[in-house]
């Protein structure tokens, strides 16, 4: 198959599709990969490093769109990307359609076959492409944290483990999957007071064995996550529904009942994210103030560290992306983990969360490929 990697476009986007190292699996497993001139500079990748991969680069965007059977990204598809996308054409990236109905017309309107990193299952019930990137988020999410509570930042000026007679930060992560299990690792490695919502027992009890009695565990409720967001300096949202807009769990009226100073950041906000007052930012700009709670809502918070992100997503597309090039669309139809990746195909919405969030109507995958 005929493989294209365009550079990412979104706002400090650093990460690329593939790696040389992974170009080099497809090359050697009979593929071809065209790779666009200077796609892989944010991983100090050269175009040189990728022609010794096997990888043809070419001039622009456009051409890598025009030449390839299957694209091979990072982030959503970007209006300049969809109008370039034709019906036969796979894309396999992160698409997080739930929030982002532009987007998903303008994928339907190109009947390309899109796969979302973000859905495709393993048989464990993990979503295996979406892990790697939850784990830098969420040990990035206390990093991000830490700066905003700062005082020239808007923060309460608070050192997240203070120090020797001064209590630490009291850091409250709602959702103990990936994202919250690596957010509260580092949070409790700085030493501070860490709980973690849920509403999941059996996950919660798998925290409490974990973290061996340093987390305190809650169920979700409305009650607990009020009492545990009022009382916080930071509040991590790492919720996931997959496929499905994030449900909103602290409302704009809760926040005059935090601490002034007090930093949200909303690492669901890719999926629309879980406060009524986030709306997402880039890097450049990452906070913003509402009724004294400074948040961070970086969509895309792991572009920031693209040589650890770029390594670790390509360790784990490569196999899926490997049967994608192999056999096309029929890998999909065979393999119950992409199909559960499957999110549009030839101008229908084949994935039901993502369906139900847009309003839009849903077509089982049997019907949309007849
Ligand atoms: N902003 C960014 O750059 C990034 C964002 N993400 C996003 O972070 C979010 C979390 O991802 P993962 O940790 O991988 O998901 P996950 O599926 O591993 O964990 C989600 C957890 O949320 C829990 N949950 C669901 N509804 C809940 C509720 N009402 N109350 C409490 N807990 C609830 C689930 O039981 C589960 O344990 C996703 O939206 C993901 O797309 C991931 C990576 C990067
Ligand atoms: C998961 C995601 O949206 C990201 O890594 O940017
Ligand atoms: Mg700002």
């Amino acid at each position: 198959m005929k493989l294209g990697v365009p550079k990412e476009i979104k706002a400090h986007e650093y990460r690329v599709g593939l790696t040389p190292g992974a170009v080099r699996e497809y090359v050697a497993a009979g593929h071809s990969v065209m790779v666009e001139t200077n796609a892989g500079a944010g991983i100090g990748a050269s175009d040189d490093n990728y022609r010794n991969a096997g990888a043809t680069i070419l001039d622009s965007a456009r051409e890598v769109f025009a030449s390839s059977e299957m694209i091979v990204k990072v982030k959503e598809p970007q209006p300049s990307e969809w109008v370039q996308l034709r019906e036969g054409q796979i894309v396999f990236t992160y698409l997080h359609l739930a929030p982002d109905p532009e987007q998903a017309k303008g994928l339907l309107k190109s009947g390309c076959t899109a796969i979302a990193y973000e859905t495709v299952t393993d048989p464990h019930g993990g979503l295996p492409l979406l892990a790697p990137m939850s784990e830098v988020a969420g040990r990035l999410a206390i990093e991000a944290a830490g700066s905003a509570l700062k005082r020239y930042a808007g923060g309460r000026g608070l050192l997240i483990g203070g120090v020797p007679g001064v209590p630490p930060a009291r850091i409250v992560v709602i959702g103990g999957g990936v994202v919250g299990t690596h957010a509260a690792r580092m949070a409790v490695g700085l030493g501070a007071e860490v709980t973690i919502i849920d509403r999941s027992i059996p996950r919660l009890r798998e925290l409490d064995e974990l973290f061996e009695g340093r987390v305190r565990t809650r169920f979700s409720t409305i009650d607990a996550v009020e009492e545990e967001v009022f009382a916080a300096d930071v509040v991590i949202g790492a919720v996931l529904v997959p496929g499905a807009s994030a449900p909103k769990l602290v409302s704009r009226g809760m926040l005059s009942s935090m601490r002034t100073g007090a930093v949200i950041v909303d690492v669901a906000i890719d999926q629309g994210g879980c406060f009524e007052t986030s709306h997402p930012t880039t890097h450049d700009d990452p906070t913003y103030e509402v009724d004294g709670i400074i948040h961070y809502c970086v969509a895309n918070m792991p572009g920031a560290v693209p040589l650890t992100s770029s390594q670790a997503l390509n360790n784990a597309t490569l196999p899926f992306g490997l049967a994608l090039a192999k056999k096309g669309f029929a890998a999909v139809l065979e393999n119950p983990h992409l199909r559960a990746g499957l999110n549009v195909h030839r101008g229908r919405l084949t994935y039901k969360a993502v369906a139900e969030s847009l309003g839009l109507p849903f077509s089982p995958i049997e019907q949309a490929a007849a």
